[in-house]
């Protein structure tokens, strides 16, 4: 398997507050991997090192074979490279359509591309994916009129619209209906089947992660504490005492 992203030995503080150090972690193209540990480890703030949010003060980070450790956002996102976040930011006061319509790179949001006509394949594509997502029969609904997990939904289309090499989820399952996280992991399987998307996925709920992720990191306190299959990574005694610590 051809390595996509490659974070070596990664530290981030923030006055003082050491969030990150010396973090090291691997992810295969065609992988699900997952990014554990207590609140307050250190996840986001990984994430947001890697997408290019702020600049680290040391380390590397290499995506698809390329140097991005001091690109910004937009850039790291023309390669391909895209989160969501845990409190979702669709645009609230667009239709689903309008919020995918605007998501693809070519419609990298000026204002005069709200009012030209959007071409005919984007807008099959941003339907196909509603549909995918299962918010068809709401495409027309505004996005604030949504429920949180239907935003997640679309937040995750929206994603999708961009066709990304690698997608980080932050918590994707957070605020969804129980009922509805077994629809949510089995599309984010299909996405990374289907589609192709790589995946690296922070998440709090267990039972998710054990089910969607094939390799997983531990952090806690910053620092990376076990990597391995999800079933010894759970066992591991290092990993349990971080969590009941942390209680
Ligand atoms: N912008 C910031 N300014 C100051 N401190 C920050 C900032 N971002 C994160 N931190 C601190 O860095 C540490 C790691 O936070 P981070 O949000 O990365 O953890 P997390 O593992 O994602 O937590 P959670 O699971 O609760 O979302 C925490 O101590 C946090 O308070």
């Amino acid at each position: 398997m051809s390595t996509l992203l490659e974070v070596t030995g990664v530290s981030k503080a923030f006055e003082g507050v050491k969030a990150n150090t010396d973090v090291s972690i691997r992810v295969n193209a065609g992988e699900i991997v997952g990014l554990i540990g207590p609140n307050g480890s250190g996840k986001t703030t990984l994430f947001n090192s890697i997408v290019g949010y702020h600049p680290v003060d040391g380390g590397t980070i290499q995506f698809a074979g390329k140097e991005i450790t001091t690109l910004r956002v937009p850039e790291i996102a023309r390669l391909g490279l895209l989160r969501t976040f845990q409190q979702t930011r669709v645009y609230k006061q667009m239709n689903c359509v309008e919020n995918l319509q605007i998501s693809t790179p070519a419609a990298q949001l000026s204002t005069a591309s709200l009012f030209v006509r959007v071409p005919k394949p984007v807008t099959e594509k941003a339907e196909a994916l509603l549909d995918f997502v299962g918010l068809s029969s709401k495409r027309y609904l505004l996005a604030g009129d949504l429920s949180f997990g239907q935003q997640k939904l679309l937040e995750f289309a929206m994603a999708l619209m961009s066709e990304p090499k690698l997608l980080l989820l932050d918590e994707p399952t957070a605020g969804i209906n129980p009922t509805l996280i077994n629809g949510l992991i089995d599309r984010l399987r299909r996405a990374n089947a289907e589609f192709g998307v790589t995946l690296l996925v922070i998440e709090h709920n267990m039972r998710v992660i054990m089910n969607l992720a094939t390799r997983l990191y531990c952090l806690a306190q910053g620092k990376i504490l076990a990597e391995g299959a999800p079933e010894a990574v759970r066992q591991d005694p290092r990993v349990i005492e971080a969590y009941l610590g942390g209680h």
